[in-house]
């Protein structure tokens, strides 16, 4: 019998795995090697070939778009198979607890509880406590639930506050008599229904005979024990997955579940793929370099029978303005959707999506709100606009209590509408000033101080150089900065970031009513114009590194790589997180087919403030046979001293080198306590160089 196309475009490797029966199975391999292909295949596999009911197989996706995805593309190969059950952990725990939740007193209707729900049920049963606190309990008993641990278990860990416990049990009381489930639960109620109900596991055990799961390297405690209670002796189990490309762990993802797989499941089979069909020669050398600096791999080689294609771009550009005009000059070429710009944090997309507008480049901002419809973004404007308008109730509604000033809805009422039932004034700055002496006690305070926000606003507004500082002053003067601040802090977001960027974008006008309305006026034209694009598919892909898991594009933008935005945070020298961000590059890279670009900025504004940037760490780590570099990188010797100590070889000198011929050097950093320096070859190369350890090799010639 003639196999289908889709079997025999297999590699052995792949073949052996999709057509491997009954033991475990553990396909550990590197990006791109088709792990992916491999789960779909399988499941297609496993229906047309082997008799399996699509009933009975369930495989697990990372995100919504995944599994969208690997139903379209089982579909295709065998159609009828996309009725398995494809979908994320969580998605799969609703399925489960709508159908098999009443033990745990949940009705099939029940609501799913998002994280301000969540916030809103512990302010309802904590009132005394701070918004910051009880967003701190709010995230602990996430992280609880993300490792299995009951209120009844051991917290230590989670929380110091001893108190946490009460709490975390109080809340879970609650939500169960209401009857909801919060996120965390639909994995961590779904294990514990399977522990404590026999019955119940073993129908689903009887059902799913068939298990696969993609991305496991990012998989938690909680789904870990999750699927050990899915899995009998008999299920045919498979997982794939890359320990390089482990992203997660700051979200408790445990890359044990991977490295313990074998002990987990004794008799497991491990294949590994080492043949990479995504990208070209040269972008998968430069990511296997990266990915080889870190410790305690696994270790994998990858390699491919492609071309060497082009050279990966490292381009040093002045400023991000200077860098969205480099990647819209690539894209002028108008194959945008198949290229994706990448950075590291959500703020950075503002820049893109200003140039690329300008240049009428389409575009798609994927996982995220776009920057002007942030909460963050939102309330800033709300101000400014409450400034220029005192009669917007919308942006007065918004910004009354915002941050918390203990106005609640009565009041509200009150000053809007008075004794009365008439709205008083169009002017919500006089209503609010004519409420003084009727509202009373936290909520009259909290109007006395709004007044003296909005006058004291007033007064500076024309003091200022430009539209960025007086919003730098709002920010600040209003609270929304502390009040995002401590957000940042309990949730890991990068509101605050947001906030500088709105405040770089304001810099450009004056700072007085026309630059206000000017302001205004362009950002609400940009929404409605990204509204538009809806229907349009040739569209660039704007997306943080984290996003892109598992996707892969033509052309790839890796923006942004510079010390302390990537790898973020560069105060701290914490190798296990600069480990994790070196996995992100990992993954960034090998989402390349046959394009790559890597920018980095000597300048970058933040907050309406230039700084200089130094160049990622990660930049030292390139091969650089491999990369082009466009630009010059700043010399950090340059009048900082950021060396530590003299320069023999500053950014300039002459040198000769025994392999390479006559260079200049156009870079010095440092490493360790050693003087690293690059250099520019006559002959078109570039390559860095330890010059203590080069010895005879390389000689200083005279300028
Ligand atoms: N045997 C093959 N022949 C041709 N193309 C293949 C083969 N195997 C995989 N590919 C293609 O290579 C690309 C990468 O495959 P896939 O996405 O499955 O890799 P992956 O290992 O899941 O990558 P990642 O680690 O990034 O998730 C896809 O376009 C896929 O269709
Ligand atoms: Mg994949």
């Amino acid at each position: 019998m003639r196999e289908p196309e889709w079997l025999t475009s297999l590699n052995d490797e792949q073949k052996k795995a999709v057509i491997h029966e009954k033991e475990p199975l553990l396909i550990l391999a590197g990006a791109g090697s088709g792990k992916t292909r491999v789960v779909t295949t399988r499941i297609a596999y496993l229906v047309e070939k082997l008799g399996f009911s699509p009933w009975s197989i369930l495989a697990v996706t990372f995100t919504n778009k995944a599994a969208a995805e690997m139903r379209e593309r089982v579909e295709s190969l065998v159609p009828g198979a996309e009725g398995a059950m494809i979908r994320t952990f969580h998605s799969f725990g609703a399925w489960l607890l709508r159908r098999n939740g009443a033990p745990l007193g949940l009705k099939s209707s029940f609501t799913i509880y998002d994280d301000d729900d969540t916030l809103g049920l512990l302010k309802t049963l904590f009132e005394d406590l701070p918004r910051n606190e009880l967003r701190l309990i709010a995230k602990n008993i996430s992280r609880a639930k993300d490792e299995c641990l009951s209120p009844d278990d051991d917290l230590g860990h989670i929380s110091a506050d001893l108190d946490f416990p009460r709490y975390y049990k109080e809340y879970e009381e609650r939500l169960r008599s209401i009857g909801n489930a919060d996120f965390g639960d639909l994995i961590y109620l779904s294990r514990l229904l399977l522990a404590e109900n026999p019955e119940i596991r073993g129908r689903l055990q009887q059902r799913f005979r068939v298990i696969l799961v993609d991305e496991y390297q990012d998989s938690n405690r909680a789904q870990f024990q999750l699927l050990q209670q899915l899995v009998s002796p008999g299920t045919w189990l498979c997982v794939v997955g890359d320990d390089d490309q482990s992203i997660y762990r700051f979200r408790g993802a445990e890359v044990e579940n991977i490295l313990g797989f074998q002990d987990q499941f004794p008799g497991t089979k491990v294949i590994k793929l080492e043949e990479n069909y995504r990208s070209t020669g040269h972008i998968l050398a430069v990511a296997s370099h990266v990915v080889a600096h870190n410790e305690g791999r696994l270790g994998k080689n990858l390699w491919t029978r492609q071309e060497e294609g082009l050279k990966p771009c490292l381009a040093y550009l002045d400023n991000q303005n200077e860098e969205a005009e480099f990647c819209a000059r690539q894209l002028a070429d108008g194959n945008w959707s198949n290229s994706a710009i990448l950075y590291r944090t959500n703020a950075q997309s503002r820049v893109f999506e200003q140039i690329l507008r300008k240049y009428n480049i389409n575009y798609r901002l994927v996982g995220t709100l776009s920057f002007y419809s942030r909460e963050e973004v939102k309330d800033s404007l709300a101000y400014l606009s409450f400034l220029s308008n005192p009669a917007d109730e919308v942006a007065f509604r918004r910004i009354i209590n915002k941050p918390s000033r203990g106005i609640g809805a009565v009041s509200l009422r009150k000053i809007l509408k008075g004794e009365g039932d008439f709205l008083l004034s169009q002017n919500l700055e006089e209503a609010l000033k004519e409420s003084v002496g009727k509202v009373k006690g936290k909520a009259g305070k909290g109007v006395a101080s709004l007044i003296d926000l909005l006058d004291k606003m007033k007064e500076l507004m024309p003091l200022q150089e430009n539209l960025g500082q007086f919003l730098k002053e709002l920010i600040h003067e209003s609270g929304l900065l502390d009040h995002y601040k401590q957000q940042d802090k309990v949730e890991n977001t990068q509101r605050v970031k947001n906030l500088e960027e709105l405040v770089t974008a304001a810099t450009d006008y004056p700072s007085n009513s026309e630059g206000l309305a000017e302001f205004l006026e362009l950002i609400e034209l940009d929404q409605a114009s990204l509204e538009e694009e809806e229907t349009d598919t040739n569209r660039v892909t704007l997306i943080t590194m984290h996003n892109t898991k598992g996707l892969e594009f033509d052309r790839v933008f890796i923006s942004g790589l510079e010390e302390g935005l990537f790898p973020r945070g560069a105060e701290y020298d914490d190798e296990q997180e600069i480990e994790e961000e070196r996995r992100l590059f990992y993954v960034s890279i090998t989402r390349a087919r046959k394009e790559l670009f890597l920018t980095s900025c000597r300048r970058r504004m933040l907050y309406g403030r230039t700084e200089q940037a130094s160049p990622s760490r990660f930049l030292n780590e390139l091969p650089d046979e491999h990369v082009d570099i466009q630009g010059a990188a700043p010399s950090l010797s340059a009048g900082h001293g950021n060396l530590g100590f003299e320069s023999e070889y500053p950014p300039g000198t002459r040198i000769y080198h025994e392999d390479y011929g006559t260079g200049e050097v156009i870079r010095n950093v440092q490493n360790g306590g050693h003087l690293v320096i690059q250099v520019a070859f006559e002959t078109g190369h570039s390559m860095t160089f330890l010059p203590e350890f080069s010895g005879y090799q390389l000689e200083k010639l005279g300028s």
